[in-house]
């Protein structure tokens, strides 16, 4: 771990890269006091060394209702590509991030783990990643910031039980969109995504 606080912050983001480049995660310490706490939740100044010249131009929030469910995986493609960044707000779920970067040393590799309120974590998946996650509590919600507008025609995704990532879910599966019911399943041919 290494920590990357600006000299001026009050509360520091610790930043933990994972076995995938440019997959972090990022650790918010809240500060607790008499009233209650209180947490940054991004910087811009110490995340810039991981946003290198990124923008946060969107902020979005969903619910997801019923333990089990999964939404994703999800991507979009250039010129539309973006960095996310993904915090749990209430409940628990078990997010994944999915290397589809043409010529990665982790290409169709993947890091998934528990996102929580209580561990405080947020996880970057860069440009030519995927991102999913399944809700592990009910009434889970989830937090992103996104360097790119939402680009519907550009989105691309994948199955969530594809079986060239075999990615490992812990909850039988409760609930998917149609829209995610219908990807394909990658071909064994898939090069990857150029960035
Ligand atoms: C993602 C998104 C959706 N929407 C609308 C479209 C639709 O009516 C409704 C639900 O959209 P979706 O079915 O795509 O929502 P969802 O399946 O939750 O999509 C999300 O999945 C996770 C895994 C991600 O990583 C996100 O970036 C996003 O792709 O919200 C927006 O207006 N803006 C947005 O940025």
């Amino acid at each position: 771990m290494h920590n990357i606080a600006a000299a001026s912050g009050l509360v520091d983001l610790n930043v933990i890269p994972t076995a995938i480049q440019g997959v972090n995660i990022v650790v918010s310490k809240p500060v607790v006091e008499p009233r209650g706490s209180f947490i940054r939740l991004f910087c811009e100044e110490e995340l810039s060394s991981l946003l290198d010249g990124r923008k946060i131009v969107q902020i979005n929030r969903s619910l997801t209702c019923k333990p089990g469910a999964i939404r994703g995986l999800h991507y979009q493609h250039p010129p539309h590509a973006e960095m996310k960044m993904v915090r749990c707000l209430k409940g628990r779920v078990w997010d994944v991030a999915v290397d589809l970067r043409r010529g990665s040393p982790t290409f169709l590799h993947y890091h998934a783990q528990e996102l929580s309120v209580e561990n405080n974590e947020m996880m970057i998946i860069p440009e030519g990643c995927a991102h999913g996650f399944q809700i592990l509590e009910a009434d889970s919600e989830l937090l992103y910031l996104h360097t790119a507008a939402y680009a519907p025609d550009a989105e691309g995704g994948l199955r969530y039980d594809d079986l060239l990532l075999s990615i490992n879910w812990p909850l039988p599966v409760s609930e998917l969109s149609s829209r995610d019911q219908s990807h394909s399943l990658l071909s064994e041919h898939f090069q990857g995504l150029d960035t």
